[in-house]
Formats: C-alpha cells, structure tokens, sequence
C-alpha cells in the first residue's frame, strides 16, 4: 500500500473485521463486471472506491441519451462511446491508478471462459437470460462466486450463487429458462434509476465482503427482493441448497455440455437480445428482414405495405411515413381482417419483439407465395441504421 492509500481508505480500515488485513484482501482481489449499465455502473463505483486491485469492465454497447437517468457513469461527453470506456474514464476519476481492464465486446459463449479466468469474482449486472445462463455455467466451471443482480420497473433481485460448495447456481434454481414473454428489457417494461442504484450498490457490498471474508452465506442461501413500493422494501426469500442432480453443478455429474457449443439463445426460447439482433446489418433470409432490407424495398419503389402493431398512442409519436397501424392484440384477435391485400408485408414494432408474433399471426391466414417479415429491431434499429432523425423513444 502507498501512503496515501491509508488516508484514502482509512474510514473502511478502521472497522472492526476489516482492518488493513480487509484492505489488502481488496487490493489482491479482482472483479469483473459485466454489463456497465443501470447495475452495473453504481456497483462499479463503489468497486473502484474501495480498492480492488483489478476491475474488469465488460459491455459491448455504447452510450445512449436514454442511459443516462440511470447509467450513472455516463455523461453527456459521452454519449456514443463504449460503455466499458465510459465507465473507465469516470472511474479513473476517483482513483487514478486503478488497474482497469476493458473489455467492448459482448461476452459470449466463445470468448466467456478466457474473460472470466483472470478474476476471482464475477458481478452479473447484465438484462437477458441467455447471458445470465452463460455466466452461471462458466462460473461453475471456474469455481467462482457470481454476484447477480436484476432489476426491473420498481423491483430489484440481488442473489450471491456458487460462492461456497453448497451454494446454488442460477440452473438449481432456474432449471427452466423463464417465459421470453416475461422477459422484458428496462426500454420495454420501464425502469426507476434508483431501483438499480440499490441493486448495484449491494452487488458491489457483497462482492466487498467475499474479497475480505465479511461474507456468510447463512445456513440457507437466500435470494433478497427489492420493491420500492412497498412499505418494508425488502424482504429475503429462502432458496434450496445445491441440487445434486443439477445439470452444471451437480455432484451427479456436469451434463450441461461444453460452453463453447452451447446456444444459451436457442435454450432461452426467446428473441436474440438486442446485442444479437442489432449486429445483423443485412442477409436475413426467410421471414425476416434488417430495417435497411426494407429501407431498400421501399427507395426501389417495391409494392410495400408496413404494418405498425405499436399501440395507437405510440404510434402517435411518430410512424414511418405510410405505413398502417394494427396495435399487435388487434392483430392476433382477428389476423384476416388486417391482412393487406396487395404488396410484400413488413411488420414492425419499437422494438423487434410484437412485429414477430404480428407477422407470425399474418402468416396463419395468408396464401402461400405472400411475403410477411418481421423487421428485427424494429424501429429503433431504423433510427439506428436507416434514418438517425427518426426518434427513438
Ligand atoms: N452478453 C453481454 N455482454 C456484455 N454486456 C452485456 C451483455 N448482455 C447485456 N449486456 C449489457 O448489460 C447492460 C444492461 O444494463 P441496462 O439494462 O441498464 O442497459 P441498456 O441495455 O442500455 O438498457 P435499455 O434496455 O434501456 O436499452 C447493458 O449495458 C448491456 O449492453
């Protein structure tokens, strides 16, 4: 430790069980965080504050406007960047020689396992089952203790797995992926920032008492519920030790096969995350299209008709020019009477997620030889490939 490090954090070395014993636990430990956005930013904070001695920063997105009400790394210098960037420069902020490694890229089933390695704790604070199931089977694998966090609306989870033999993972207690339907991201279900402020910061404070030895994992695991509506808060749910029989970390043996090969997507049943979704420029085949496929048809004047399956007030905010509006429960109660009749048929919504289930809906009543697509990404995807003056909301 240099000098200046006892003055700078003094106020945690003179707790009772934490010491300079807990300081230089902290300075021989290392965190990595994926996701650097609502969670993960407020947990990378006080990570940085307390004196890890390295902090990986995963994130593959970059800095947008609507980020910023929670993202409290962030800042309007800079929007457009690289989140792991971001988040970088305002942590070196705070401590100037923190060692930092960032990492832009999403993490995925190829790369999971050489990015995890180096770190002796991992902070989940990521928004997609297939990520949360990637980062359960490797930490298994590694034998490292994963801090999850979610949060959602005006509730929050907080959940500590695998961090001793008997503690669960994420399949013990989620065997089954959950229903992708249930599965709504903050810019479809709503958000408050300081719901995620809560989750990250005891994400980070259980990630502190691992590296010092604070931690007890209690004679049950538990799972602790945030509700920011309710008068109590908090409350604490108890969950079931390891399961034995536990496809990734059971003692009846590993069968969930090799990380590299498993397509955690397919597993989740649902749309690719958006990360997915919007690396995909062009050369959707079948029953769907990128936005600029369809941009395409329509400047080669293409009979085209865009069905908008948005309900009627978003619509109101802005629509792309000529395209009909069928809010997505219309269309699925009574499918043939809002099939168009002439032209290829591109269905879209905000995001890329009812444009499917209303282009599937078409398809059960269309003729064979018609042309129905969902555009992957939806509007937001147009703003972001074909037209950087349609709004995104
Ligand atoms: N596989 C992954 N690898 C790395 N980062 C990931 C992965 N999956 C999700 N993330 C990141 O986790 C973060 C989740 O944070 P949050 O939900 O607050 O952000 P968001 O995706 O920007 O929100 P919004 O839904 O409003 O667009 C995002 O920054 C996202 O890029």
């Amino acid at each position: 430790m240099e000098l200046a490090d006892y003055q700078r954090y003094g106020r945690q070395m003179i707790l009772d069980g934490f010491g300079l014993e807990g300081q230089l636990k902290l300075q021989k430990s290392s965190v990595v965080v994926i996701g650097a956005g609502g969670l993960g930013c407020p947990a990378l904070q006080y990570l940085a504050s307390a004196g890890f001695g390295k902090i990986g920063i995963v994130d593959h997105d970059i800095v947008e406007l609507s980020n910023l009400q929670r993202q409290v790394l962030h800042n309007e210098d800079t929007l457009g960047i690289p989140k792991a960037e971001s988040a970088a420069i305002a942590l070196r902020r705070i401590n100037s020689r923190l060692n930092l490694d960032i990492v832009t890229e999403a993490l995925t089933p190829q790369n999971a396992l050489d990015i995890l390695k180096p770190y002796s704790i991992v902070l989940d604070c990521t928004d997609n089952a297939p990520t949360r199931y990637l980062l359960s089977d490797t930490c298994v694998v590694l034998n490292l203790p994963l801090v999850s966090g979610a949060a959602q609306k005006f509730e929050g989870q907080l959940c500590v797995y695998n961090a001793t033999p008997t503690t669960p993972c994420y399949r013990c207690l989620f065997p089954i992926p959950p229903a992708p339907e249930t599965m709504g991201s903050c810019s479809e279900t709503g958000i408050l920032g300081a719901v995620t402020g809560v989750i990250g910061n005891l994400q980070a404070l259980e990630a502190i008492k691992l590296a010092t030895g604070l931690y007890q994992s209690g004679e049950k695991p538990t799972m602790l519920i945030f509700n920011a509506l309710s008068p109590t808060l908090f409350r604490t749910v108890k969950l079931r030790s390891r399961k034995e029989d536990c496809i990734a970390c059971g003692v009846e043996g590993k069968r969930v096969g090799s990380i590299k090969d498993t397509d955690y997507v397919q597993f989740c049943g649902g749309p690719a995350p958006d990360w997915i979704e919007r690396g995909m420029v062009s050369g959707i085949s079948g029953t769907r299209a990128t936005a600029a496929e369809l941009n395409e048809a329509i400047q080669k004047g293409q009979a085209v008709t865009v069905v908008d399956v948005r309900p009627r007030t978003e619509f109101g905010i802005c629509a792309l020019p000529g395209s009909m509006n069928v809010p997505i429960k219309e269309l699925v109660a009574d499918p043939s009477s809002h099939l168009p009749a002439n032209g290829d048929v591109y269905v879209v919504c905000r995001l890329g997620n009812d444009s499917q289930i209303g282009a599937d809906a078409l398809r059960s009543v269309a003729g064979n030889g018609s042309t129905i697509k969902d555009v992957v990404g939806g509007l937001r995807a147009w703003s972001q490939k074909v037209d950087g003056k349609f709004p995104v909301y």
